[in-house]
């Protein structure tokens, strides 16, 4: 046979050393090719069945497959890609959103992933399902928390103790007495802005106090002020005296925490790893002064003192019993206060920033300020104290907060179902089903930042209004979210809801009220992360799906001087 009309039989003829290159390009070739092929022609039967108009009889099936070329990899190089929204954006350009739903396969499992707003609303009200799987992969790979001591921690599948309540009750109540009871959410706003006054007295006198004026980077200025306020307010004042470095170790973690919850491994990213081990070992160092100055006996939660230096809030107190309770080692309880110490700040302290940001914006609606300050004067007590229950509920200023939590919260609400579950699509005309064991994710950018939802003024834009409203009764603006079931969920949803969301909102608004009412602020410009001067408002900092409220790259430069 002529060697033309024959060409794969030509192959063995060749030298061993280019079989050696191309045999194995050709065998990856063709599974990548043919992964591809099959999930393509799955995806395309599956579709019509998802897409097709109504019809109540059809049987529920699950979210349709998306095609991927990786086996067991799927899509997650280019999920993991640290663009924030880029992903999604690629997935819709072939990917039709009336599905309401699709499966993604991230690193050799399949998770569901929801995006029509009613199966969202629907999921957050189902008791049943939980989020133990995703809290573990948290403190075991983000926090680096032994398995053992994880599972310990959380008494994941344990039974009820003498008293007749699980761990996970007791880690629930927790959070319902003490960080989300009306009372100690009070105690602790007025112990941050008690901190948070002296930060900025004590900058006042310092910055412009006596007619100077500064220059500064307004985010950077702000975050050491909040930072050092919540930190204080809730564990206490001698942490920051055991461990000075605490906030430039935290924010450095802050960026790097991510990167070892997907798994990316030590010799990948040797930073990330050595950051966190310096901010646990300062914590650590902490623990095991706290523990020997109370004696292992953190002041009782439901006591008389409100707060104390040692361990700070009522909440922090009772978490740091139930670890003693638990008998977890030094190291875990420093890994799991690092990982509240993240909840705490990583969310509130950037939505100051975006807050104060775009009040500030020079080339933004040149109103906003003064009619943000028309309304912080009535929160504003003769004494010059704050009035927090009229702050919040101060309309312009609260649907500003929401408009930042809108456009920049970036979280994946996960859940684990233990039973098949069936969803409503487009408000019950279809239903979707998913199966017992799967994981599902809603992603907050996917309603967040859905063009069709939020169309006046166009998803991207900043509108401070956005939650107002016009009462038909008075004619005043009244704050709403009414209409946004599913669509708008910075807190996520349900029984797993951020138990830190009541503090988290008065800690942003005070903040902002605080540092408006005590300064002017004189914009002089943008500049990026490296200082440099740059012209447009700050963008998002690279970052993994999911990282919460997302960063800034860059600052804006103001000119600071304190009020009259
Ligand atoms: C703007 C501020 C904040 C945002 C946007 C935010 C957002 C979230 C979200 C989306 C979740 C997951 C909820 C779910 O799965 O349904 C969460 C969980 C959590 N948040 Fe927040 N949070 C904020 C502030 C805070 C604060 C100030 C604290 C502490 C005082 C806090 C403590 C926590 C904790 C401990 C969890 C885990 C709860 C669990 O595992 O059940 N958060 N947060």
């Amino acid at each position: 046979m002529d060697v033309a009309t024959a060409p794969f039989l030509t192959i063995p003829n060749l030298p061993p050393s280019v079989l050696i290159v191309i045999v194995p390009f050709l065998v990856i070739a063709g599974v990548l090719t043919t992964t591809r092929l099959y999930t393509t022609i799955r995806y395309c039967l599956a579709l019509p069945r998802h897409t097709s108009a109504t019809d109540k009889s059809a049987k529920a099936k699950p979210p349709p497959p998306v095609p991927y070329t990786i086996p067991i990899l799927g899509h997650a190089i280019s999920f993991l890609a640290p663009r924030p929204g880029k992903f999604w954006a690629n997935l819709f350009r072939s990917h039709p959103r009336a599905t309401g739903s699709c499966t993604l396969l991230l690193g050799g499992r399949n998770i569901y992933i929801l995006f029509s707003p009613s199966a969202v609303q629907a999921l957050f009200k189902t008791r049943g399902p939980a989020r133990d799987g995703f809290n573990l992969q948290i403190v075991e790979k983000g926090l680096g928390i032994d398995c053992k001591e994880g599972l310990r921690f959380f008494g994941i599948g344990e039974g009820p103790d003498h008293t007749g309540i699980t761990p996970a009750q007791q880690l629930e109540n927790i959070d319902h007495n003490y960080l989300l009871g009306k009372k100690s959410v009070n105690e602790l706003t007025a112990e941050f802005v008690r901190v948070l006054r002296d930060q900025v007295t004590s900058k006042l006198k310092g910055e412009g106090g006596e007619g100077k004026e500064k220059d500064d980077a307004l985010y950077a200025w702000l975050q050491d002020m909040m930072f050092n306020a919540s930190t204080t307010a809730f564990m206490g004042s001698r942490i920051l005296e055991v461990y000075p470095n605490l906030r430039e170790d935290f924010f450095n973690f802050d960026r790097v925490m991510l990167t070892m919850f997907f798994g990316i491994p030590k010799w990948l990213s040797p930073k990330a790893y050595n950051v966190r081990e310096k901010t646990l070992g300062g914590l650590i160092e902490w623990q095991q002064q706290m523990q020997e100055e109370c004696k292992s006996n953190p002041a009782d939660p439901d006591g008389d003192v409100d707060w104390e230096p040692v361990y700070g809030s009522r909440a922090n107190r009772a978490r740091q019993r139930y670890y003693a309770s638990r008998g977890l080692n030094t190291r875990t309880r420093a890994g799991i206060d690092l990982g509240f110490l993240f909840g705490l700040s990583s969310n509130a302290i950037p939505a100051a920033g975006w807050m104060l940001m775009h009040i500030l914006d020079p080339e933004g609606d040149q109103s906003l300020l003064s009619r943000v300050m028309e309304e912080l004067e009535r929160a504003r007590r003769d004494d010059g104290t704050l009035d927090i229950p009229t702050l919040i509920g101060l309309p312009l200023l609260h649907s500003v907060l929401h408009e930042v939590l809108r456009l920049y919260v970036d979280v994946l609400v996960t859940r684990e179902l233990e039973e098949d579950l069936k969803l409503p699509l487009d408000d019950g005309k279809r239903q979707v089903l998913l199966k017992k064991n799967a994981v599902v994710m809603a992603p907050s950018w996917l309603g967040h930042r859905d063009e069709a939802l939020w169309v006046d003024p166009p998803c991207h834009q900043f509108c401070a209004e956005r939650f107002l409203k016009t009462d038909p009764e008075t004619g005043k603006s009244v704050f709403s979210t009414s209409g946004t079931n599913g669509k708008f969920f910075p807190f996520g949803g349900g029984k797993s809801m951020c138990p830190g969301r009541v503090f988290g909102k008065q800690e942003i608004l005070a903040s902002v009220a605080l540092v408006l009412l005590a300064f002017e602020f004189e914009p002089l410009g943008f500049v990026d992360e490296q200082r440099k001067s740059k012209n447009e408002f700050p963008g998002l900092r690279k970052s993994y799906s999911g990282s919460g409220i997302m960063a800034m790259d860059g600052d804006m430069r103001v000119k600071i001087k304190s009020r009259k």
